[in-house]
């Protein structure tokens, strides 16, 4: 699985967030960082989506963290997982910059997922992102990380 970013992580606090799930994540994910466009908004997101569309491997199988994308639970979003790594092709997440995403991005997704309804900050995305993955992994072996049970 690969996560392609715009921006640099540069504060150790939530690298070792990140570095907490990735460790023991399998499959594993491959982080790549991509600098921030730069210009008025809309060559920003242009230039953005240019890096994050140059970035994806061949037959790479794209999911977009959107504000407007899908809404899942963790359960539906571990059965989504395991059929997307299921086809064989990379999983590429995308997380855009304080811009958000051009609609060229969007258009070549094959998924978009949305973290609720509220904006985040893409670093606090990231590691959100990344946790839920450990989580839907865990789902899906049936490792006791994840409680289900509601109150
Ligand atoms: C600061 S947000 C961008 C906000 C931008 N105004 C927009 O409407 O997309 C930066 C990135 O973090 C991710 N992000 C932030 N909040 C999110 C959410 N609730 N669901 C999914 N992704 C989110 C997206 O990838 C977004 O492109």
């Amino acid at each position: 699985m690969r996560l392609i970013a715009i921006g640099r992580m540069k504060d150790a606090h939530e690298r070792a967030l990140i570095e907490r799930y990735c460790k023991r994540l399998d499959p594993s994910l491959t982080i790549t960082e991509l600098p921030d466009g730069r210009g008025a908004p809309v060559e920003i997101k242009r230039r953005e989506a240019s890096a994050l569309l140059g970035a994806l491997p061949d037959r790479a199988l794209v999911v977009a963290l959107d504000l407007g994308g899908k809404v899942l639970t963790s359960e539906a979003f571990s059965t989504r997982l395991s059929g997307w790594l299921e086809t064989g092709r990379t999983v590429c997440f995308l997380i855009g910059g304080a811009e958000g995403f051009d609609a060229s991005v969007i258009e070549r997704a094959d998924a978009t997922l949305s973290l609720g309804s509220l904006t985040w900050p893409h670093m606090l995305a990231r590691i959100m992102l990344v946790e839920q993955i450990y989580r839907a992994r865990a789902i899906a072996c049936g490792h006791p990380y994840h409680r289900s049970g509601r109150p």
